[in-house]
């Protein structure tokens, strides 16, 4: 059996008489980008959020082989899985670096100990480090008010990716950038992945997550009804049939 960095399993969560999802089961493999993708109320963000444990769910989630669906959601942090939110909420008094910095400290109770003895995840060096892997070091000194939409995305990727996560999972990264933002944050996202960070991708814009991902895994009334590569989704009949009676976002247009 080949590796997984994530591999869901039979995830279920229920709204009351709701079923959101149904037995979901998606895996990411080492260097993959993974979109999600479905129809409006398909299920993709209940699924990021029963992963990360910020609604309850059923079923297997391992990180490494490691399970963590008992964790809460800062635990799962801690394994090895973060996310990045549709919003990106930023301190606008500070700067970008000061932002991540601040961040990075919150993620560790042991921070208050390591800033005894020295380096930590919230050191200057090590933000910098992450600024210059996300591609926007040039945007350490800037305030928040003073960034594009999509520069404030790559900060909130950025935020996300200080933790150095073993899974990124990304919700709507590209909602509310222009076709040329969008290609600049795919371009951005496809580095990481090469540098070796694999991600699981929700987006609206279809074109941006078939340009983005290396497999693509297509939700429709909370369950799975297509997986494979971008090439091969994007010609299945019943992924067409899921988007009918839709305007598939994407293919120009940005949701
Ligand atoms: N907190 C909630 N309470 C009740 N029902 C919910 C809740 N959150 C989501 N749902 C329902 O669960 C289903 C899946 O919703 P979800 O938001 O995950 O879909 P989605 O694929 O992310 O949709 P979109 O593309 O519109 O963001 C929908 O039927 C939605 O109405």
């Amino acid at each position: 059996m080949s590796a997984t960095v994530l591999a869901a399993r039979g995830v279920e969560v229920r709204f009351g008489g709701v079923r959101a999802l149904r037995g979901v089961d998606l895996e990411v493999r080492p260097g993959q980008i993974v979109g999600l993708i479905g129809p409006n109320g398909a299920g993709k963000t209940t699924f990021v959020d029963a992963i990360t444990g910020f609604v309850p769910s059923t079923g297997s989630v391992q990180i490494g082989g490691r399970e963590i669906s008992h964790q809460r959601p800062h635990a799962r942090v801690r394994a090895g899985l973060s996310r990045t939110w549709q919003g990106v909420e930023l301190f606008d008094d500070l700067t970008v670096e000061e932002n991540l910095t601040v961040a990075s400290r919150r993620l560790s109770l042991r921070s208050t100990v390591r800033d005894l003895v020295g380096r930590h995840s919230g050191d200057v060096s090590s933000v910098r480090d992450t600024l210059e892997d996300v591609g926007i070091s040039e945007l350490a000194e800037a305030f928040p008010p003073e960034l594009s939409e999509g520069q404030r995305k790559l900060v909130g990727i950025a935020r996300s990716f200080a933790a150095r996560p073993k899974v990124l999972c990304l919700d709507e990264p590209a909602a509310g950038l222009d076709t040329a933002e969008s290609a600049h944050l795919g371009k951005q996202l496809r580095r990481l992945g090469d540098q070796g960070t694999p991600m699981l991708l929700i987006d609206h814009d279809i074109s941006f997550v078939f340009g983005t991902c290396d497999h693509v895994v297509v939700l429709e009334f909370g369950q799975v009804i297509a997986s494979g590569e971008p090439s091969v989704i994007r010609s299945d009949p019943r992924v067409i049939a899921a988007y009918l009676g839709q305007e598939p976002a994407g293919e120009g247009d940005q949701s």
